[in-house]
């Protein structure tokens, strides 16, 4: 169980987040949308233990986030980051291992590579495995660090996973593959922290959806009680309608017409 309370962060005199509280429980998918610069980054930073809230607190599995030392922490969660600039010559295999660091000293185990196998799988990369990860696409590359991030914890019971966008770059297949990956993660017992830009994608997998705005939570809740019209006119500035995802049962947000841009 992850605990947040009234977190804030701030840099100099700008506050970035401020009383941000939510709970979020293994076996669910939780995910945060927002407009750009809402915050959404950040406090998925401040949740990696990456950067210190400037208020509140967050517990993880009864125990606050700043008592963990780092490389417990890597052994029970893992994180997709929105850049990862590595640019070196590795094999997908290789950095997909890099994912079991946490776990052996020295030469991983044949368990550890068992891991390796059964993550480029549940990622869709297996066939790419003797691939240098520098000649693939931005698709095949973020499907890779998402091996990475669940190899990492695959094993690991209520392991935590924390994804941001990781559905960039990737094609509608493999956007739906990956939602789908993370809901059975979750149906096995892991928690998922997941920032999306795409409501729908949110509105039919998650079962919390947070919206952050302007640092501040605007709205927590079912993907029912927060897609509303009402709600994301507010968050993101657009007027849309709503039909029904009769295949999830959760709202389908449309948009309406044609926009300026307002800079
Ligand atoms: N170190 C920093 N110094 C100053 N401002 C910062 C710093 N880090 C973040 N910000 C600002 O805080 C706000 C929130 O940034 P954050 O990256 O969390 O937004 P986001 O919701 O993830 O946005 P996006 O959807 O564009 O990725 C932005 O306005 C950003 O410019």
């Amino acid at each position: 169980m992850i605990k947040v309370n009234g977190i804030a962060y701030s840099v100099g005199k700008k506050e970035i987040l401020s009383d941000v509280s939510f709970q979020a429980r293994p076996g669910e998918v939780m995910a945060v949308i927002g407009a750009n610069g809402a915050g959404k980054s950040t406090l998925l930073k401040l949740l990696c233990n990456e950067m210190m809230p400037s208020a509140g607190h967050i517990e993880f599995n009864g125990k606050r986030l700043k008592d963990y030392p780092l490389n417990e922490l890597a052994r029970k969660r893992s994180v997709l980051t929105q850049h990862n600039t590595l640019s070196l010559s590795f094999t997908v295999r290789e950095l997909v291992l890099m994912g079991r660091y946490p776990h052996f000293n020295g030469q991983p185990t044949g368990h550890d590579l068992q891991m390796v196998d059964e993550a480029m799988l549940a990622a869709g990369v297996s066939m790419m495995a003797a691939r240098t990860y520098e000649t693939l696409s931005g698709g095949e590359q973020q499907r890779v660090q998402l091996a990475r991030v669940i190899a990492q914890v695959k094993d690991v019971p209520n392991g935590w996973l924390f994804l941001d966008e990781p559905t960039n770059g990737l094609d509608i297949l493999h956007q739906q593959q990956l939602l789908i990956q993370a809901r059975n993660m979750a149906d096995n017992g892991f928690g998922i922290i997941c920032i999306l830009h795409d409501i729908n994608l949110a509105a039919a997998y998650a079962d919390q959806l947070m919206i952050l705005k302007q640092g501040k939570v605007q709205a927590l809740g079912s993907p029912k009680e927060v897609v509303t019209c009402e709600n994301i006119h507010n968050a993101f500035g657009i007027k849309v309608e709503l039909m029904k995802n009769e295949n999830f049962n959760c709202p389908l947000v449309i948009t309406t017409g044609r926009f300026k841009y307002n800079s």
